[in-house]
């Protein structure tokens, strides 16, 4: 029998579908590598449907139960995941074709043990969409985030920033840098530009990271303007010691290096911190590193100063992730919750009198924020605010409250530009005994 080769597009769908599956399944969304697709173009591609897969999720839930009546079928391979890239290919991304989306998902499933006998189905149900999809194109906005969450953060911050957040969601996220150098020249040929301090932003690329100009003799890091924030509220002399807790893969560690601290940079995943150590090298820069348990760690003398980047839900980053929207329970926050009291009351432990200890997530939800600054200052006597002024963020006074704490979401728009920056909390401390 002749070789028929595969119909051009199915390989990327296959894949595509393969990774969504993952995530559907609760895996972090990691987007395709060279490894994966060495195709650009192919890889390109499968990635912007996986992530828009994943933005409208809310939609495609509700296309689903309406062309669905009996719901998805069970044990069913990657048939859900094929057809929700074929919805979102359907219906918002028409500019790639309606006979690509239905001929490639059946040439899909028909090659999946677990769901060929579905590709009839399959089909039918991307005809009938096919039929909708002008209607399923203006479907409404609110359906964008899971209904607990929006409730969540309507109580938290109103239902117009939340409308700007399911925006935001949908927009996903511009590439955000922290520059080396003062290096107008860089940005420049970046076509980025300037935001906060030392921070940049490149609204849209054409090649990975890696070909970035400068990115080789490392002149940049990648780091969204929120979570540059932290780093930069110290006003320690340098020299200073500061104990990077939670420290890879080191965006915070190099802004700290970068102001000319001593700096200690504690983790206690070793695969992280060997990314941390690639990345520090590539910036030329030389933290002390530690492997350890931020809950645990005794310093022979207190520092200085203390970075405490908790661990946290990182529902902050839903652009990027916008699986953490579904795959955050009240029941994982509270957890994340119990960890960050935990290391913020060892974090007091290795400060020294006088020190600043720098609290920080990148969660939305004020339990791993402006509540836990409330249960640190009962809780460990000896921690007092420091609050944080307003002309300390030149650009962003927005996002410091009346408290002098700091909280940034992707309706605020550094430096006057675009809105969009990740969800941030930030709090000053000062140990007074
Ligand atoms: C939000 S990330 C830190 C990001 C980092 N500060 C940066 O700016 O690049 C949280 C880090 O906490 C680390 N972590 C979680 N639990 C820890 C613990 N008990 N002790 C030390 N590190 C921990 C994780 O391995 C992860 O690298």
């Amino acid at each position: 029998m002749a070789y028929k080769p595969d119909p051009a597009g199915l390989k990327l769908r296959l894949i595509a579908a393969q990774r969504l599956k993952a995530v559907l399944g609760g895996e972090h969304f990691v987007p395709l590598s060279s490894f994966d697709l060495p195709d650009g173009r192919d890889r390109a591609l499968a990635n912007r449907l996986i992530t828009m897969a994943l933005r409208r999720h809310g939609q495609i839930d509700a296309m689903i139960s309406e062309l669905l009546e009996k719901g998805l079928p069970p044990r069913a391979g990657t048939f859900e995941a094929v057809l929700r890239l074929s919805l979102v290919q359907l219906v918002f991304m028409p500019e790639l074709g309606a006979h690509s989306a239905l001929f490639l998902a059946v040439e899909a499933i028909k090659r999946d043990n677990k769901a060929r006998h579905l590709s009839g189905l399959m089909n039918a149900v991307l005809r009938k969409a096919q039929s909708n999809s002008a209607r399923y194109g203006l479907m409404d906005d609110d359906l964008l985030l899971p209904e607990t969450v929006r409730d969540r953060w309507t109580r938290a911050y109103g239902a117009e920033t939340v409308t700007q957040f399911a925006h935001a969601l949908v927009d996903g996220a511009p590439l955000d840098l922290t520059l080396r150098d003062d290096d107008p020249e860089l940005v420049e040929a970046l076509g980025a530009d300037h935001l906060l301090a030392d921070s940049a932003r490149i609204e849209s690329r054409d090649r990975p990271v890696e070909a970035l100009p400068g990115y080789d003799t490392g002149r940049f890091w990648v780091q969204d303007a929120a979570s540059a924030i932290p780093a930069r509220l110290f006003g320690l002399p340098a020299g200073s010691t500061i104990l990077d807790l939670c420290a890879a893969p080191g965006g915070k560690t190099a802004q700290l290096l970068k102001a000319g601290y001593a700096v200690t940079a504690l983790d206690n995943d070793g695969a992280r911190l060997e990314r941390l150590n690639t990345n520090m090298a590539r910036l030329g820069y030389t933290p002390y590193v530690v492997e350890a348990d931020a809950a645990t760690f005794a310093p022979g003398t207190p520092f200085q100063g203390i970075l405490l980047d908790a661990p946290c839900s990182a529902t902050g980053t839903f652009r990027r992730h916008p699986e953490v929207l579904r795959h955050r329970s009240a029941h994982d926050i509270a957890g994340r919750v119990r960890l960050q009291q935990a290391l913020l009351t060892n974090a007091f432990r290795c400060l020294e009198i006088g020190g600043t200890l720098i609290y920080c997530t990148c969660s939305l939800e004020p339990e791993e924020g402006e509540a836990q600054v409330d249960w640190a200052l009962h809780a460990l006597p000896g921690l007092e605010l420091a609050p944080i002024a307003p002309a300390e963020l030149v650009g962003l006074e927005q996002a410091v409250t009346a408290d002098g704490l700091v909280r940034t979401h992707p309706g605020m728009n550094p430096g006057g530009g675009k809105p969009g920056m990740d969800g941030f909390f930030v709090a000053r401390f000062r140990r007074t005994r």
